[in-house]
């Protein structure tokens, strides 16, 4: 059992740039991340929250391997990922590591059943694995109807149930950490909630530790202990979440909250310095973050 004051995910000073050869025109290179410092602790949430291409998808990119940091480390359990040798210990690190993305079609193979992929997940587990009872009792915890869901494809589930396999996917394969990428933002409205209320019920009854990654900083609050909230590649205030969305310091978060919709916080378009402040706000976070200032325990914003 993982020691509670280990955390089971640690970025350390991690930096990421691409470089682009575009067919026309000259090469190019994006700072994706600027050392970024993250952590998360055992059968907890972390919510990565920003606008789009602030570097969210990136980050969690890198922690499933799809791609390698520039410099700085990725601590799973205390062992850097940059040090997983040999293929088994690949996989080991591939199955306690599951990634769940937006499009909750994109990562179900049409062609199979429902039982076919929780199978092939149960089997990379368990290689002797062979009954249907697993398959059901999976189904059943991410509340799917073990009885109907086996047989059908996934073009015939709706969205939601389809994210709802995907995470079951995860619990078949023995998933420690969850990295979610905007899982709720292609489903509707309606039924967000039930699959952030799912997560919330992974990780309280199952100890699953989840990076959830959002651009909808209102939705951290359900779900996240803590809050990282990042800009152009860089955090600009993390901590408890109840500090960083409940009473934001740093002016972007504070600029990402007044955008939620809640009619006491909202700053609206049109109101008389809006649209300058925002832009005043966003060219003074996007300055190379030199360091950070506890404003509180464990609260923590860049220096402004
Ligand atoms: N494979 C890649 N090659 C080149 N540039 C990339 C690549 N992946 C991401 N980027 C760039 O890195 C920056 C961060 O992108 P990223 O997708 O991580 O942001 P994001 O916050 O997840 O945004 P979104 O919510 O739109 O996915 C952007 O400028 C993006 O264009």
């Amino acid at each position: 059992m993982l020691d509670d004051h280990v955390d089971i995910l640690r970025l350390e000073k991690i930096t990421k740039t691409f470089h682009i050869k575009p067919v026309f025109g000259p090469a190019k290179t994006v700072e994706a991340l600027r050392n970024v410092n993250l952590s998360l602790k055992p059968g907890k949430a972390l919510a990565l929250v920003g606008e789009s291409g602030s570097g969210k998808s990136t980050v969690g990119r890198m922690i499933v391997q799809h791609y390698e940091a520039t410099s700085g480390r990725i601590l799973f359990e205390g062992s850097d990922i940059a040090d997983i040798a040999d293929r088994a210990s690949q996989m080991k690190y591939r199955q306690a590591v599951q990634m769940v993305f937006q499009d909750p079609f994109s990562s179900l193979n049409p062609a199979h059943t429902i039982r076919h992929h929780l199978q092939r997940a149960l089997r990379l587990h368990q290689p002797d694995h062979s009954g249907d009872a697993d398959v059901c009792r999976i189904l059943d915890e991410v509340g799917l109807d073990p009885k109907t869901t086996p047989d059908k494809y996934p073009h015939e589930l709706s969205g939601g149930q389809r994210q709802r396999v995907n995470f079951a996917r995860a619990l078949a394969v023995n998933a420690r950490l969850i990295v979610a990428d905007e899982p709720t933002s292609m489903l509707d409205v309606s039924i967000r909630k039930s699959v952030l209320a799912l997560m919330q019920r992974l990780k309280a009854e199952r100890g699953l530790s989840i990076l959830y990654i959002t651009h909808d900083i209102a939705t951290a609050e359900y779900l996240a202990e803590d809050t990282a909230v990042m800009f152009r590649g860089q955090v600009v205030e993390q901590g408890p979440t109840s500090d960083v969305v409940g009473a934001p310091k740093h002016s972007y978060t504070q600029l990402l909250r007044a955008a939620v919709p809640d009619p006491r916080q909202r700053l609206l378009a049109g109101d008389s310095g809006f649209s300058s402040h925002a832009k005043d706000v966003r060219e003074a976070s996007a300055h190379l973050v030199t360091g950070m200032i506890e404003q509180a325990p464990g609260h923590f914003t860049a220096q402004q």
